[in-house]
């Protein structure tokens, strides 16, 4: 019988973000496999093994593949992935893929999924928590009210003239990979008249939460998440009660990663 391929999303940081499903996945699969070198030394394992400890002793299988822009190299790379993946699947064991946050979002599951698919061998998505919805209970505030649209923007790929079009749209905008090119994102962000918040290293050791574009710092690490926010316009109804909300908001708990010390 040909093993299955599970893409576990083991969410953005803290280990008590990861679903029942996802820990049930990691403990009936076979082989637990995480993008890079050394699988142990991935942020995905990190977090998981928090979680579920047996991860330690199961047999970890590392797929790396280059965090590179270039198509044709990381074409090449998914593609001996998959077959080293398939290896294993072949045997009749599962495969469980750990993935950061959401396996739909932006992740290299899904370059890996499609060619495994494509072999003939089941696959499965489990999903996890993304890294803009936690950013937005980190941060506090909603993500979207009423009528309004969401938009996920890939914006560490976009020039300048494409992030303020971008910036320009309806709603809330959750800007993504924009840790290499912060420069870039901050000034088209300083124009935009929106409300901004990011927060970077979600859920993981060392997070922090900035408020307002002016406050983003000029470099930051490449797991910084951006929510930029339509100010609220009057077709949004809200009443006294709502009054003073913002300033609560900045002083509101986060809920913390158990091995970080600041609740302590
Ligand atoms: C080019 C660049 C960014 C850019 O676009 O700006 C880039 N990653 C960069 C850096 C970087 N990435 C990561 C760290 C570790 C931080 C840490 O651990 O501290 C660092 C920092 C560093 O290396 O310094 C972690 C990471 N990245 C991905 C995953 C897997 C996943 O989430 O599934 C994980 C978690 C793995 C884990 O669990 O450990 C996935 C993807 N990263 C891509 C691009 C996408 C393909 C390009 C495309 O979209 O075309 C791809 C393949 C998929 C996609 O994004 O769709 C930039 C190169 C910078 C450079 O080399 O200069
Ligand atoms: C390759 S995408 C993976 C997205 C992931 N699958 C998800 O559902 O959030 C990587 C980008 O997600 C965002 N990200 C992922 N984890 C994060 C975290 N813990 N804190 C802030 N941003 C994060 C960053 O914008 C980063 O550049």
């Amino acid at each position: 019988m040909k093993g299955t391929l599970y893409g576990v999303g083991v969410g953005p940081g803290n280990p008590e973000l990861m679903t029942l499903a996802a820990v049930r996945i990691i403990r009936e699969s076979a082989v637990i496999a995480c993008p890079g070198k050394d699988a142990r030394q991935s942020t995905a394992y990190r977090i998981a093994v928090q979680a579920e400890p047996s991860l330690a002793t199961k047999e970890l299988l590392a797929v790396d593949m280059p965090m590179t822009r270039d198509r044709a190299e990381l074409t090449k790379s998914f593609r001996q992935g998959a077959l080293l993946l398939e290896s294993f699947l072949k045997q009749g064991k599962d495969v469980a893929f750990l993935t950061l946050g959401d396996p739909a979002v932006y992740s290299t599951f899904a370059y890996l999924e499609e060619r495994i698919a494509g072999l003939g061998y089941p696959t499965g998505y489990i999903s996890g928590v993304p890294s803009f919805c936690a950013a937005a209970a980190e941060a506090g505030v909603p993500l979207t009210e009423w009528d309004e649209a969401l938009h996920i923007i890939p914006a560490g790929q976009m020039d300048e003239s494409e992030l303020e079009e971008t910036l320009r749209l309806p709603g809330t905008c959750a800007l993504m990979k924009s840790g290499t090119r912060m420069d870039a994102v901050k000034s088209a962000l300083a124009g935009s008249g929106r409300e901004v918040y990011m927060v970077e290293n979600c859920g993981m050791l060392g997070q922090k939460i900035y408020r307002g574009a002016d406050s983003i710092p000029d470099t930051a690490g490449y797991f910084s998440m951006i929510l930029a926010k339509e100010e609220k316009g009057s077709n949004q109804p809200s009443d006294d009660l709502s009054e003073g909300a913002e300033k609560r908001r900045s002083e509101s708990e986060s809920i913390r990663n158990p091995l970080d010390s600041r609740g302590k």
